[in-house]
């Protein structure tokens, strides 16, 4: 310290240029949304008249959309982009940086391979960061002795890999990417580069072990013989059924744990909490919370990072980017979090699923600008005492000095057996683990509900997006896989809406309106699905009886309509393209816009009713990261990939086949009764609406129909919507 650029900040923030144009655009299309209100309500059909019913559902549906949207503003209202001073920092603080822990979630050896796991722990490890101040934890909630056999290997391999990396400051740090980017390089260095090639040598052989057991299931006899470690496995019965299994592979305290150059390594711990078919595991949040203790015990890192499985640290600085917010002598004292996007490494060029793109490059910057993003899991860093509950008040100027250096008199094998009681089933009994301290149980979104419980003890947080993603992990490349996320994630929101941390209540006065607001977009994508059913299903079906439900086109009422659809689609479209999005990657989105709101977000809000009354309890489906190559390849190729029958399928079949249905018999119509124009004049916005479903569901057809390979839609399903859309169209026709 004491030099002259003390007074400077770590970080900055700024306004987004053109907030007035885009303020300005959304009040027209605001003005739009009231007429198309003042359309509806002056218009409705007197008693006994054609249609009366359906045109107050209509009503309905319009207000909930417009509404929405007005909601969906808030997230575009005041955006905010930071920047961070990463050498302010360090010439600031040099050797006074505080500890960090890194918390490696995993649950499954065969849908998350421990080989993706160890890419993950190698790529923290090699942060550019002191070692001694370095802590990776791995929980291991699939209780795998795979896992902890591929740790151990990656924890040998990263006395290579950490001094390769400092020494040839390589990026990324996950050895896998690394060794992908630098094999497309121009004359690649695997070639030439005499440590490039012994390295990646190296880690081949890693693989190949880690591989060879994952196939096997069972690990070498040898290394069960060599490490002491597999011991703990003896009295172990299955993944939900053991003791705790706890393993400091490093003490980053032992002088002795050393890399090959001599220097330091990080503090590396193994954790399979205890687990009894009695007692609930609370999935991820329990696992956080384990871990939050255990680590207290072990290097008691003041920040905490937490990484999903999958997730490899793409830049060895986005450590120092997140302190540089936490450590800013003005400002940091009040930031809780920094959360960085979730960004994926194989998303397609046109993404056919979901990305996540607006998400991260436009929404979460305008929750920043009213108090913070969301916290959404991995990629987040926290101060551990904020995460352990505690409120904020002025003077929570958090001591980063600390004197750590200390020695500890215990031996790594005395702290396993101290710590490993932290990490039982019963410890949390009785206590405030769940609730006011750690992550919050009960609900499948951890994360967002106890971020927003941190917010609302008075805490910010900071949205930090890169040029360099920070992480890369994998999205879902299956379309079931994609609908079951979301309609996890679509459930969990809605949750905490009619819970007691309900943003609308509960978060009222402790955070800003437009944070309150915020939250509400993504806690209201459940309750989107009826009026989206009420649209896909109820105007093309009056088209199919000839009956209309909106404006002629020679109506000035007519306008109001055409002007909120352009202006609506037109600015969704550039704002795709300008986060980096192509034209037909929007139009994809748009179609897995449609499915999630006709399907996840339909058994999403059926289930929450369901909880809420009682009947079901949550679950955690775990999202796999690993396809078989038939599937990979059609991913690959972008072609849509169904697999199976499911209810969900159903539904989307049947509301494609109903959609051809109508269309085609608006068309036999236009032939057999009307002249064109006078279809078009009185039914132009109907038929838009009939045409788009039937062109966006080109792929579903192409399923259902066309394709033979195993990707398409079972033949069932092709059978079942058939029937159900026939039987819809047929009996609506005669009953009116
Ligand atoms: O019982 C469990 C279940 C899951 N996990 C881990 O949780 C992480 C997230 O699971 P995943 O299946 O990949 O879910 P996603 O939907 O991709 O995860 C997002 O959404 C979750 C909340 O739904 C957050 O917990 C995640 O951080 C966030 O990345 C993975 O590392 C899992 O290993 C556990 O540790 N224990
Ligand atoms: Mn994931």
């Amino acid at each position: 310290m004491g030099s002259d650029d003390q007074h400077l900040p770590l970080f900055e923030t700024k306004t987004a240029r053109g907030r007035v144009v885009y303020r300005v655009f959304a009040a027209t299309v605001f003005a739009g949304i009231c007429l198309i209100w003042a359309y509806r309500l002056s218009y409705i059909p007197r008693e006994g008249e054609d249609g009366r019913w359906v045109w107050i559902g209509l009503i309905g549906v319009e207000l909930w959309f417009g509404l929405y949207w007005v909601v969906t503003q808030a997230l575009r209202w005041n955006q905010v982009y930071r920047r961070t001073f990463k050498d302010r920092l360090s010439h600031r603080y040099k050797n006074e940086l505080p500890g960090v822990d890194v918390f490696v979630c995993t649950a499954d050896p065969t849908i998350e391979p421990p080989i993706m796991v160890m890419n993950t722990v190698l790529s923290v490890m090699a942060y550019d960061y002191s070692s001694e101040k370095l802590g990776i934890y791995l929980s291991d909630d699939g209780g795998s002795e795979l896992t902890f056999y591929a740790f151990l290997e990656a924890c040998n391999f990263a006395r290579y890999w950490i001094p390769y990396c400092k020494k040839f400051n390589v990026g990324p740090r996950s050895p896998a990417a690394y060794f992908v980017s630098i094999s497309d390089q121009l004359g690649s260095r695997l070639t030439t580069d005499s440590d490039a090639i012994k390295i990646k040598k190296l880690y081949e052989e890693m693989e190949k072990r880690i591989e060879t057991a994952t196939k096997l299931g069972r690990i070498p006899e040898e290394a069960r013989l060599k490490h002491k470690g597999f011991s703990q496995w003896k009295p172990y019965s299955s993944p939900r059924d053991h003791d705790t299994i706890l393993q400091i592979l490093i003490d980053g305290k032992d002088p002795n744990a050393i890399d090959i150059d001599g220097c330091r390594l990080p503090t590396l711990v193994y954790l399979a909490r205890e687990k009894r078919p009695q007692h609930h595991h609370n999935f991820k949040a329990g696992s956080m919370n384990a871990l939050i203790r255990v680590s207290s015990k072990i290097s008691n890192g003041q920040i905490i990072l937490n990484l999903d499985c999958d997730m490899y640290s793409n830049s060895s600085q986005s450590l120092l980017d997140a302190l540089c917010f936490f450590m800013d002598e003005e400002n940091g004292h009040e930031i809780a979090f920094v959360q960085f996007p979730q960004s994926f490494e194989n998303v397609t060029k046109n993404e056919l699923y979901d990305s996540l793109r607006v998400i991260s490059n436009v929404e979460f910057h305008g929750a920043d600008g009213f108090g913070g993003p969301l916290y959404v899991g991995t990629g987040c860093f926290h101060r551990r005492d904020t995460l352990c509950g505690r409120k904020f008040t002025q003077d929570c100027k958090i001591e980063w000095k600390r004197d750590d250096d200390q020695k500890r008199l215990q031996s790594a094998q005395e702290l396993e057996e101290e710590t490993r009681p932290l990490a039982s089933c019963t410890y949390e009994q009785n206590t405030q683990w769940g609730n006011e301290m750690g992550l919050k149980y009960g609900c499948p979104v951890e994360d967002v509900i106890t971020g927003l419980s941190i917010q609302c003890k008075g805490w910010k947080s900071a949205y930090f997006n890169p040029e360099r993603k920070a992480f890369l992990g994998v999205t879902a490349t299956t379309l079931p896989q994609t609908l079951v996320q979301h309609k996890r994630w679509s459930e969990g929101d809605f949750q905490i809406l009619l819970s007691k941390y309900s943003p609308a209540w509960y978060g009222y006065g402790s955070i800003s309106l437009g944070l309150q607001l915020c939250y509400c977009c993504y806690c209201l994508w459940a309750p989107n699905c009826l009026a989206t059913l009420y649209y896909t299903i109820i105007p093309s079906l009056y088209l199919l009886k000839g009956i209309s439900l909106f404006p002629q086109v020679s109506s000035p009422w007519f306008l109001p309509f055409a002007y909120v659809i352009s202006a609506k689609y037109i600015y969704s479209l550039v704002e795709f393209l300008w986060s980096g999005g192509t034209i037909l990657g929007w139009w994809n989105t748009q179609r897995i816009w449609l499915y999630k709101r006709t399907t996840s977000y339909l058994f999403a809000f059926i289930d929450t009713i369901l909880k809420k009354l009682g009947f079901t309890d949550s679950t955690f489906i775990i999202t796999a990261k690993v396809a078989d190559e038939e599937v990979f390849q059609r991913y690959e190729k972008e072609i849509m990939e169904f697999g199976t029958s499911s209810p969900m399928f159903t539904i989307l079949a049947t509301l494609a086949m109903l959609n051809v249905f109508c269309f085609i018999g608006a068309v036999k119509r236009v032939i057999m009764v009307d002249s064109i124009f006078s279809i078009f004049e009185a039914m132009a916005l109907q038929i838009l609406l009939c045409g788009v479903l039937v062109l966006i569901n080109w792929p579903l057809y192409q399923g259902l129909f066309l394709r033979k390979d195993k990707g398409k839609l079972p033949s069932s399903v092709a059978i079942k919507s058939f029937v159900l859309a026939l039987v819809v169209c047929a009996s609506f026709s005669l009953m009116y």
